[in-house]
């Protein structure tokens, strides 16, 4: 018989074959073929199907042109992309994302994990990604808007409310939003819930805004109760300037936790008492105003380290929320040096495949994107559901359902990663995941 690590080989050396250079769809792959292969090996119906074979395999990838006026008139041409991956258990469902990195092994890996996160949530949610190598970087209000016209003007033909339901991602919040929904109902003549993330006027729910950095907040204070710990008073390094990031410090602050720093390409804040809300919504605004944090008011008792990253400051967390790959194994160790006995992933897959071999190695809790960042998602199903019933929580509900959603998954992923006294909470998502796309996979027979 095949051992684990073999059955993994094997199985990555096809989907390396089928996949060359590219690194980051190989990554995620490989990190849930590792947790999930001896679960489908062991059931018939699961290793018939090839289930994971057929999860690394999109349905389809749409490839589009954009071209767009800038505002002294000239022509520009960008890529966009739409990766359906899977729509076993649902629509597609899953953001867009819109920076100059993006290509499609960036969304095909994204879209890999979001089969999974949106498994986890319970909710009837394919998996998809998208996006564009547009960068919206020193852009004009009107550039981003005749871009984001012109994106939806090819990608209109794909999406729908029970086809595949786009949201936001890096560089797409509730303003382009709002564009492309616009674009959206102006192409098909149909007010339709076919994007979330929309504002609260036309169909939008509350709180999906806040719903990916408060969930992960819920996800951390369920493992540190699990450990019977709480989170008042706990360091917490976070990484990022975006959504997740600051929703994820303006709730930790609430919960009475020690934000000590905050993060973009330029460098860190760094606070060791702790931000107050000030200093987030002054961060918050730096992003809005596509400035960096290099210059924060004296009063905010923020100080600026240039080129730093998050993980050399002494914190008791790490909550990672900016990019993939962000924390190499090097920052790992210094994160934990540093004091970290939990790392807790904000941004999808942040990271590195040798970070993480190191995180488990010195043995502290971590748990993975696809179940701590999952209440983005989750809030976007229930906004789909509103908008099929045309019935509107209020922001109260709605939060009460992200506590109860980010509380199940942590459960979850709990009890399918205990093993030998120790929660491994990345196999218990990895699998919880896998097996509910795998049997509604094997029901549908060879299709
Ligand atoms: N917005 C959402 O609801 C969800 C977002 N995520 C993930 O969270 C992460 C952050 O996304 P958002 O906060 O929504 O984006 P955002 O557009 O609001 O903020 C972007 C963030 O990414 C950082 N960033 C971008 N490129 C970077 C690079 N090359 N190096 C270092 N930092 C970089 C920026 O500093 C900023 O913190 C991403 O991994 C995204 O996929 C995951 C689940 C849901
Ligand atoms: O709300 C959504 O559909 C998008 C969420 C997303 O892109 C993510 O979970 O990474």
């Amino acid at each position: 018989m095949a051992t684990r690590s073999e059955l993994v080989e094997t199985f990555m050396t096809t989907i390396r074959d089928r996949n060359p250079g590219e690194d980051a769809f190989l990554q995620a792959v490989e990190e849930v073929a590792e947790d999930v292969l001896t679960v489908e090996k062991a059931n018939s119906a699961f290793a018939a199907a090839r289930v994971l074979e057929q999860l690394t395999e999109p349905d389809r990838i749409i490839t589009f042109r954009v071209v767009w006026e800038d505002d002294t008139g000239t022509l520009q041409i960008n890529r966009g992309w739409r990766v359906q991956m899977s729509n076993a258990i649902g629509p597609y469902k899953g953001g867009l994302r819109f920076h100059p990195s993006v290509q499609p092994s960036i969304l095909k890996f994204l879209a890999f994990e979001q089969v999974f996160k949106n498994a986890l949530t319970g909710l009837p949610l394919g998996g998809g990604k998208g996006g564009a190598d547009f960068d919206p970087k020193g852009r004009s209000e009107g550039e981003i808007m005749r871009f984001c016209q012109a994106f939806m003007a090819e990608l209109a033909h794909h999406i729908g409310p029970d086809e595949d339901v786009p949201a936001g991602d890096i560089n797409v919040g509730p303003r382009e939003i709002g564009y492309l929904f616009g674009a959206y109902k102006k192409h098909h003549g149909l007010f339709q819930g076919a994007l979330t993330g929309k504002g609260q006027a036309f169909g939008g729910s509350a709180m999906r805004v806040e719903a990916t950095g408060y969930g992960l907040i819920y996800f951390v204070a369920a493992m540190l109760s699990e450990q019977g710990d709480l989170l008042e008073g706990q360091r917490i390094a976070i990484s990022g300037k975006g959504n997740v990031a600051t929703h994820a410090a303006e709730k930790a602050i609430v919960e009475g936790a020690r934000v000590v720093t905050m993060s973009d390409t330029s460098g860190t804040v760094h606070c060791a008492d702790g931000m107050d809300q000030d200093a987030v919504a002054w961060v918050r605004a730096q992003k809005a105003a596509g400035g960096d944090l290099s210059n924060p008011p004296k009063a905010l008792g923020l100080t600026f380290h240039e080129g730093a990253l998050p993980w050399q400051f002494e914190a008791d967390i790490a909550l990672p929320c900016a990019t993939q790959n962000e924390m190499d194994a090097e920052a790992a160790k210094s994160a934990m040096a540093g004091g970290v006995k939990l790392i807790a992933e904000g941004a999808n897959m942040p990271l590195t495949a040798d970070a993480l071999a190191a995180v488990e190695e010195a043995g502290i809790l971590y748990a993975p994107g696809k179940a701590t960042n999952a209440g983005g998602v989750a809030i976007s199903g229930l906004e789909m559901s509103q908008n099929a019933h045309g019935q509107f929580s209020t922001a109260e509900e709605v939060d009460r359902a992200l506590m109860r959603i980010m509380t199940q998954i942590h459960d979850t992923a709990r009890d399918e990663g205990r093993a030998g006294g120790r929660i491994n909470y990345r196999r218990g998502a990895n699998i919880a995941g896998y097996r509910k796309v795998a049997t509604a996979i094997a029901a549908f027979g060879v299709i």
